[in-house]
């Protein structure tokens, strides 16, 4: 199942002109404020006509100016979480999940079941409860199941984070990695927190003044070093999958990249299970040269594929196996260790680059 997305909306002063695709998944949709991420997610639940173009979500067309066809928004079957969860405060946790469910009169073999949400949400000791004696991640893990339970084709996730401090973050993310694992759907999410993109992102979808700059999986985007001047120098990074090997006498986790080993401060998760982990550019050093006498514990053989001149220096991806890590340089640096594309160097890992809140299941 695929949401396509292709739109043409002019305001005053703003054209949005997007098309993008978003498969099963978690598709984030990313830029800085006024790039028209709102304008599309409002143009794919109904909440505004576009001008032009279509929206389909497999064989399920919402919109197409060509046609003239346009679906209001309760016949769409999109499921929508909003910065504030907009739970019914006089109803129960149960009461409010429930009403999505008897909204839609969508019932039949494919509903999601109550006892599925409820479990998948880790959200059964609230049922009783009223909103209002939740915690903010709580209330939008109501939210989620909410909207899961409207049987939706499509979830939109707009900022659904944006609300909550770093603890309640910390709580939810495992939840939505569920959900992007096993609802089989496309989801579109709105962030503008690099953070979220690397932890959660399948796919993303950077938009710039109305148009998309880059897009594509994930891994591939954020090593793009096109993107680093949207993400911002500190949080510009690559985003890697790797497996865990052992668990190691002294405490570390081994790890298992194509390119080589990766030891990380303890994960509680059994050998055999894929993480995700976050590299910022910054963390990454180059050598030239084989090393010794070094308290790096990692330390991958690399190959430089291209530099790339930023404002914060020069952006040297690396192809390491067959996955990309980008590292950031001074240009005084790159000069002098003659760093070239196809040159062999060594990709040197801060060990605290890889901290556990960077840490999340795969996916994608
Ligand atoms: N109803 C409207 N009438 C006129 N201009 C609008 C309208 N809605 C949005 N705009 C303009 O369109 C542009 C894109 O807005 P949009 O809300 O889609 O951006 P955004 O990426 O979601 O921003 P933010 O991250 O700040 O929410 C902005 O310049 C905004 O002022």
């Amino acid at each position: 199942m695929m949401l396509s997305v292709r739109l043409r909306h002019e305001f005053k002063g703003f054209v949005l002109d997007a098309a993008f695709e978003a498969p099963a998944g978690l598709t984030v949709l990313f830029g800085p404020s006024g790039s028209g991420k709102t304008t599309v997610v409002n143009a794919v639940a109904g909440l505004l006509r576009p001008q032009s173009g279509r929206i389909a979500v497999g064989n399920d067309v919402l919109t197409d100016s060509a046609q003239g066809l346009w679906l209001p928004p309760h016949r769409r079957g999109v499921g929508y979480v909003f910065q504030d969860s907009r739970l019914f405060p006089h109803l129960s946790v149960r009461q409010n999940l429930l009403f999505g469910h008897w909204f839609t009169g969508r019932g039949g073999g494919r509903a999601a079941h109550l006892d599925d949400v409820v479990d998948l949400l880790g959200i059964g000791h609230l049922l009783r409860r009223r909103p209002a004696a939740l915690s903010g991640g709580e209330r939008q893990r109501v939210a989620l199941g909410r909207a899961l339970l409207s049987h939706p084709r499509l979830l939109l996730m707009d900022e659904p984070l944006a609300a909550l401090d770093q603890a309640r973050k910390d709580e939810i993310l495992p939840y939505l990695e569920r959900l992007r694992d096993q609802a089989g759907l496309p989801i579109l999410y709105v962030s503008h927190a690099a953070a979220e993109v690397a932890r959660l992102a399948t796919h993303v979808v950077m938009l710039t003044d109305g148009i998309v700059a880059v897009a594509g999986s994930v891994s591939r985007v954020l090593s793009d070093p096109a993107v680093a001047p949207l993400l911002g120098q500190d949080q510009t990074g690559a985003v890697l999958t790797a497996r865990i090997a052992a668990q190691e006498p002294d405490g570390l986790t081994r790890l298992a990249i194509p390119a080589g080993t990766l030891f990380v401060p303890y994960v509680a998760a059994p050998p055999g299970t894929l993480l995700r982990l976050r590299i910022l550019a910054q963390d990454v050093m180059i050598a030239t040269e084989e090393l010794h006498g070094i308290s790096a514990l990692n330390v991958i053989p690399a190959r430089v594929r291209d530099l790339t001149d930023t404002a914060g220096g020069v952006l040297v991806r690396l192809d390491a196996g067959n996955q990309t890590i980008l590292s950031r340089v001074t240009a005084r640096s790159a000069t002098a260790l003659k760093l070239a594309p196809g040159m062999p160097v060594q990709a040197v890992l801060k060990a605290v680059s890889v901290a556990p809140g960077t840490i999340g299941v795969s996916g994608g």
